[in-house]
C-alpha cells in the first residue's frame, strides 16, 4: 500500500486556505480536515452555553464537554456539535468574534489536536489539513507544508465580497476585524499562528484559486515521487 500524503495548509485569515484545501483534496481524492472549523464549534458551544470566553479558566473547564465530529469529505465538509449539524452556526460574526480568545486556551488546544491527529492518522490516502499550527504543532512530519499569505487588501476584498447581503460590514471593518484576528491568532503563547521553517510559502495576492491549486498540486507530486 502506497504511504498515505499528509499537506499542511497554514496561514493568516482569507489567504485562501479553504478553498485551496479543498479543491486539492478533491482533485487528488484525499480527505480534508478543518481545523479552524473545529475551534468555531468549540467557541459555538461556549456561547451557546454561557460559558464566558473572556476567561480562560471558564474556558477551560468546559473544554473537555462538547462532542465535536468533523466530515473529511473535501465536497461535503460537514460539522456537528453533540450531534447537531453546525455548519451554518459556526460562520457567524458572534463566532468570528470570539473564537481567537476560545482558541488561545490550552486545554481547547489539547482536545482539538488530539481529534486532529485522529483524523490524519485514519485517512487511508491522504489528507489536506488546514489551520494556524498545522505544520508547526499539530502534523510537523507531513508530506508537504504549505504557508498561504496574500495582501491585506486582497484578503480583506474576497472576505467583503462573500459577505455581502449577509453580514456585511463595509471594506475598512472587515480589514481591520481580519488583522485584529491574525494578530491575537499570531500573538498567542500555545501554537501560535506561524510559518514551518521547511513550509513553502505562496503568495496568492496576484494568483487565481486554479494557480494555487496547480502549484501545490505540482509540488504534492514532486514530494511523493522523492
Ligand atoms: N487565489 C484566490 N484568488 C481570489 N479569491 C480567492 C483565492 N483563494 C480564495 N479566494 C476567495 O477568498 C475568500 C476566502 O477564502 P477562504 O475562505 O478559502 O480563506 P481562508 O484562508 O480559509 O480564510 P479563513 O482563515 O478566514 O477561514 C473566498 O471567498 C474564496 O473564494
Ligand atoms: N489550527 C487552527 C485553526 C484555527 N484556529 C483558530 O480558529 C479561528 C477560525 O479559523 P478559520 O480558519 O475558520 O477562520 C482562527 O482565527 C484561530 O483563532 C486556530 O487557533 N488553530
Amino acid at each position: 500500500m502506497e504511504t498515505p500524503v499528509i499537506v499542511a495548509i497554514d496561514g493568516p485569515s482569507g489567504t485562501g486556505k479553504s478553498s485551496t484545501s479543498k479543491a486539492v483534496a478533491a482533485k487528488l481524492g484525499l480527505a480534508y480536515l478543518d481545523t479552524g472549523a473545529q475551534y468555531r464549534a468549540m467557541t459555538w458551544w461556549m456561547l451557546n452555553n454561557g460559558v464566558d470566553v473572556t476567561d480562560p479558566a471558564e474556558v477551560a473547564l468546559a473544554a473537555g464537554k462538547p462532542q465535536i465530529v468533523s466530515g473529511t469529505d473535501p465536497a461535503a465538509p460537514v460539522i456537528s456539535v453533540d450531534g447537531q449539524d453546525v455548519s451554518a452556526p459556526i460562520r457567524t460574526q458572534q463566532v468570528t468574534s470570539a473564537v481567537s480568545a476560545v482558541s488561545a486556551v490550552p486545554e481547547v488546544r489539547g482536545r482539538l489536536v488530539e481529534l486532529q491527529r485522529a483524523a490524519a492518522a485514519g485517512a487511508a490516502r491522504g489528507i489536506v489539513v488546514e489551520g494556524r499550527d498545522i505544520g508547526t504543532t499539530v502534523l510537523p512530519d507531513a508530506t508537504l507544508k504549505i504557508y498561504l499569505t496574500a495582501s491585506e487588501e486582497a484578503r480583506a476584498a474576497r472576505r467583503n465580497g462573500e459577505l455581502k447581503g449577509k453580514e456585511a460590514v463595509g471594506l475598512a471593518a472587515t480589514r481591520e476585524a481580519l488583522a485584529k484576528r491574525d494578530a491575537a491568532d499570531s500573538g498567542r503563547r500555545t501554537s501560535p499562528l506561524a510559518k514551518a521553517d521547511d513550509a513553502v510559502e505562496v503568495d496568492t495576492t496576484e494568483l487565481t484559486l486554479d494557480q494555487v491549486v496547480e502549484r501545490i498540486v505540482t509540488l504534492i507530486g514532486e514530494r511523493a515521487a522523492r
